[in-house]
């Protein structure tokens, strides 16, 4: 499913004393199949941009279409059953989302509310347990009894229970410790390239999106600032300037992924586009 925003606006609290408007005339396309990221400084709308494209939030001008779905304040009242059942959501710390009383009831819960048999619902149960490379075994356990990071896979599971043709990931590595952080993405990744599932990553981390991403989205103050490939991106750092990532910010992230992924490139005065080609090429032949 491609995805698409038209001159998109978002306005919370419209016609109060307290409208604030967190999307302002988006323009973008997603294909099929596509790994993108958005970056941003905190409350550039990346949460609320996201929040469109599962119908959680109706633009208040523009559409956003996703596959044959078309979102707009004019076309409000529709059932959005089958637009959530092909578009996943982690949302940040999706743990604290899980209250029953075994895993297994966890991973089915959203299933329930979508016609699947008995049968189906074992197997899509097995699949996405092995999906997030968990041990049969915690089935009957109570989620609550489990670590962290094992919690959180419960909880991605039961997203990818429902087979979603999109999945959006809103900061799922956040709280993680930086092994974790790791393993969480290279699993996304793997299951992106197997089943050429569109993955929409939300982000603070640059580093990963250069890691992962075909494209990026960098937004700022609810405007798109700039998108491209990893290579485009980093080649403006005037841009990026705008964004709050600026020369001091990039050697941050070159520190990082020197201390993530044992990736030694030094700052030796190189301009900004000679070291994001530096930066690229090491993490693609990562990758
Ligand atoms: N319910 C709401 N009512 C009014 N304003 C809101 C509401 N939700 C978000 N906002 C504002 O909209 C802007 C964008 O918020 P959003 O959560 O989309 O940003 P973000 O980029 O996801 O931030 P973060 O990285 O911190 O999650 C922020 O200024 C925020 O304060």
């Amino acid at each position: 499913m491609d995805i698409q925003f038209e001159r998109v606006s978002y306005t919370y609290q419209m016609n109060t004393p307290f409208s604030f408007q967190a999307l302002k005339d988006i323009n973008l396309n997603i294909r099929s199949g596509e790994f993108v990221a958005f970056v941003g400084h905190t409350g550039s709308g990346k949460s609320t941009l996201l929040q469109h494209i599962n119908g959680l939030l109706t633009p208040t001008e523009g559409t956003v279409k996703v596959g044959d779905f078309h979102l707009s304040k004019e076309r409000k009242r529709q059932d959005l059953k089958k637009l959530r059942e092909k578009v996943g959501v982690v949302f940040q710390y999706p743990e604290h989302q899980l209250f029953e009383e075994t895993v297994k009831r966890d991973i089915s819960f959203g299933l329930k509310n979508f016609n699947v048999s008995a049968e189906e619902m074992e197997t899509r149960i097995m699949e996405a347990l092995e999906k997030v490379q968990l041990n049969p075994a915690v089935l009957e356990q109570s989620p609550f009894e489990l670590s962290g990071g094992q919690m959180r896979r419960v909880a991605i599971a039961g997203v990818l229970a429902m087979k979603p043709e999109v999945l959006i990931l809103d900061e799922p590595t956040a709280g993680l410790d930086p092994k974790g952080q790791e393993d969480v993405m290279e699993m996304f990744f793997d299951l992106h390239k197997a089943q050429h599932m569109t993955t929409i990553l939300v982000t603070h981390q640059m580093d990963q999106a250069l890691k992962y991403a075909d494209h990026i989205f960098v937004l700022a103050d609810g405007s798109l600032l700039m998108e491209g490939t990893p290579e485009h991106i980093f080649k403006q750092t005037d841009l990026l300037e705008k964004a709050n990532l600026d020369m001091p910010e990039i050697l941050t992230i070159l520190h990082q992924l020197n201390q993530k992924f044992g990736i030694d490139i030094r700052y030796k005065g190189q301009s900004p586009s000679v070291l994001a080609k530096e930066i690229v090429a090491m993490l693609r032949e990562k990758k």
